[in-house]
């Protein structure tokens, strides 16, 4: 940096008088210097230059050594307080100034010096005058015995709060040692517990011999100030993890788990619950928070060997079911309630329904003078959707979504993801009970704005009406191609209605995301996993019927698609079977909802459902990891 070559003349000469002038001006000054000749290097783009520059450049840079200069230029004055005792002095001035007459001026004065603010400003300066940093701490005592364990005692003030630690007792030895110390508790924060310290004495009482919950009952008893006598471990553990965010796939209740090593130290928690994990140290138990509550103190969960051990146990301790695992119940009741449905069944002319389709459909409509259609929206697409459960193919997507999951992991890592205006827009589900509004709420939402969004078009193995367009109602493919589709993993959903196959590809769904739209697709829950991939990232609104008496009257006039009516008017227990099954859905796929909407007012419901996709596609939310980092790799 000090060479002269292909320095410019100029800027040397204008240079050399103020480093000899001023050659003690300081670090700030030598900077300057060392920038203004960088510079030249800089044009030239010498190799690593521009780093260099770019380093000694930055404004934190500058204002350090700033911070720098001023405290040299202090040290060297050695300056000494003109008083060490300005808060006495300044209560002085206010006992003499009571005694003045008033003006404004000594009012303002008064009023300055009883501010709290400037009060603990003069308390601070004195302490700082006095140089009275330090406790006081009594000297050592002389002769300790070489072989006396060192002590340390702790003083906590309990405060109506918890201690935020958890003991045992050794096996070997009997000690009574703190078995872990619960991060944000008072314990934790205090900084004076740690794991692995073994406990002599609380509030003066020897805890040798006694039981753990005898000493639990000490403390228990104690208020107030909660001292401890201790003997440190060795070597207080180290906390070196790294903070890691999960979904709960599945809901914990300590309060139900006998094997918790402190039940009121336990966290409970819902399916779908964003946990930050805080300490993985323990194999067995892990500490976490909830994202909605990170101000208060950790508390224990199992952790993921944990879950999926008793998940294990759990899973060979039920009688043998196929396609049923766990969480099979809803499962089974969900199928049962379709087998209702398909009693019901009349057999009917199917091409009565398929022409009524179009008009009753609303499939057209005319939008700023152009015709629009909307595809996806076909009745026999949303009756084989319905009846889905039961068909042949389907066994092979309910076993990816069915035992699996029960067996899948019990915690999902994720992270927050902000989509970038240049990638392409998140897939949008919307999943609930039949009949509650996901078709009419979709519409709705392409209605507003055709040239946004759009659903993607199914495939049928059904022959084509005469009305119809390849690739406008649906992709018309043979049985083989549908079922290739199938087996290669391209289905997001499939099913089987009248003996033709009915299905939405996943290429149907980047085809509409590859224009630029925004993919709005209604899915049956049990194919969400399926389409939670890296490359389709989809945003789960889960749309629920509001209470019963809220639901007869704002369905007063609407109407339900049938396999023998065309429109229905909704009964009581059209209404009952809807809220029965939105809560089977939410018990068993919560985890999965990204968004929940209440359809009651629709005009209300269609608002939050456009602010909901707004937020999905430009405001961060917690993915799985695994959409990211694959991201990153693929990138
Ligand atoms: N908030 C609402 N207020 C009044 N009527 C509604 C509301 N939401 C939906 N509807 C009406 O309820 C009926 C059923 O809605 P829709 O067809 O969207 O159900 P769905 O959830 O798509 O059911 P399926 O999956 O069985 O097709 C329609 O007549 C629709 O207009």
């Amino acid at each position: 940096i000090q060479s002269d070559k292909g320095a410019d003349p100029l800027d040397k000469k204008n240079m050399k008088p103020s480093t000899a002038t001023n050659p003690e001006n300081g670090f700030s000054q030598i900077l300057r210097l060392v920038l203004r000749e960088l510079n030249l290097f800089y044009s030239r783009d010498v190799n690593g230059v521009c780093l260099l520059y770019d380093l000694l450049h930055s404004p934190w840079l500058r204002a350090l050594l700033k911070v720098y200069d001023c405290l040299q230029e202090f040290k060297e004055k050695k300056l000494v307080p003109a008083t060490t005792h300005a808060q006495a002095l300044s209560c002085e001035v206010v006992g003499i100034l009571r005694e003045t007459p008033k003006s404004p001026e000594i009012q303002e004065l008064k009023q300055i010096l009883q501010d709290p603010h400037f009060k603990a400003l003069l308390s601070a300066h004195d302490t700082v005058a006095q140089k009275d940093f330090e406790p006081l701490l009594p000297p050592l005592p002389d002769n300790i015995p070489e072989s006396e364990e060192a002590m340390r005692i702790v003083c906590l003030v309990k405060n109506q709060q918890p201690l935020g630690a958890t003991i045992k007792r050794h096996e070997m030895t009997g000690d009574i040692l703190v078995a872990r110390v619960i991060h944000g508790g008072l314990a934790e924060r205090s900084g004076l517990l740690y794991a692995g310290d073994k406990l002599v004495e609380v509030n003066g009482v020897s805890v040798e011999g006694l039981d753990p919950e005898q000493v639990i009952h000490i403390l228990a008893m104690s208020r107030g100030t909660i001292m401890f006598k201790v003997v440190p471990v060795s070597a207080p553990p180290v906390n070196s993890q790294k903070m890691v965010y999960v979904r709960a796939m599945m809901e914990y209740w300590p309060q139900e788990d006998p094997t918790i090593p402190c039940m009121d130290a336990g966290l409970p928690f819902q399916k779908g619950d964003i946990l930050q994990i805080v300490d993985q140290n323990d194999t067995l138990w892990w500490q976490a928070r909830k994202i909605s509550d990170l101000g208060t103190c950790a508390g224990l969960i199992p952790s993921n060997h944990l879950l999926k051990r008793k998940q294990r146990e759990f899973w060979w301790s039920q009688p043998y079911q196929p396609h049923t695992g766990l969480q099979s119940t809803i499962s089974i009741s969900m199928e049962e309630d379709d087998m209702k449905i398909d009693e019901k069944c009349v057999e009917a002319d199917e091409e009565t329904f398929e022409s009524e389709e179009l008009s009753e459909d609303k499939e057209e409509f005319v939008g700023s003078g152009q015709k629009f259609f909307i595809a996806g929206f076909r009745r026999s697409m949303r009756l084989c959707r319905r009846k889905s459960h039961l068909g042949p193919l389907r066994a092979g997507l309910c076993g990816a979504g069915g035992p699996r999951s029960a067996l899948g992991a019990p915690y999902e890592e994720v992270v927050r993801f902000q989509r970038r205006p240049s990638d392409r827009h998140r897939l949008v589900v919307l999943v609930g009970p039949s009949g509650v509004g996901v078709n009419e709420l979709r519409r709705q939402l392409i209605e507003l704005n055709p040239k946004h969004f759009q659903s993607a078009v199914p495939h049928t193995t059904r022959s084509k009406k005469s009305y119809e367009m390849d690739g406008r109602e649906y992709h018309y493919v043979s049985k083989e191609t549908f079922e290739s589709l199938v087996y290669s993993h391209r289905m997001l959903e499939y099913g089987e209605y009248k003996g033709h196959l009915y299905g939405t590809s996943v290429d149907a769904v980047q085809t509409v995301l590859d224009e630029g739209k925004i993919c709005v697709m209604d899915l049956e829950p049990q194919g969400i996993q399926v389409a939670r991939t890296q490359e389709l990232k989809p945003y789960v609104i889960f749309i629920k019927p509001s209470n019963m008496s809220c639901m007869k009257q704002s369905r007063k006039n609407a109407k339900i698609i049938t396999d023998y009516f065309v429109d229905m008017k909704f009964k009581d227990e059209d209404l009952q079977e809807m809220e029965d099954l939105a809560q089977k859905m939410e018990a068993q796929f919560r985890q999965f909802f990204d968004h929940v909407i209440v359809n009651d007012n629709l005009q209300d419901a269609c608002a939050q459902l456009l602010s909901a996709v707004r937020k999905a596609q430009e405001e961060p939310q917690w993915v799985p990891a695994t959409w990211v980092s694959l991201d990153t790799a693929s990138g």
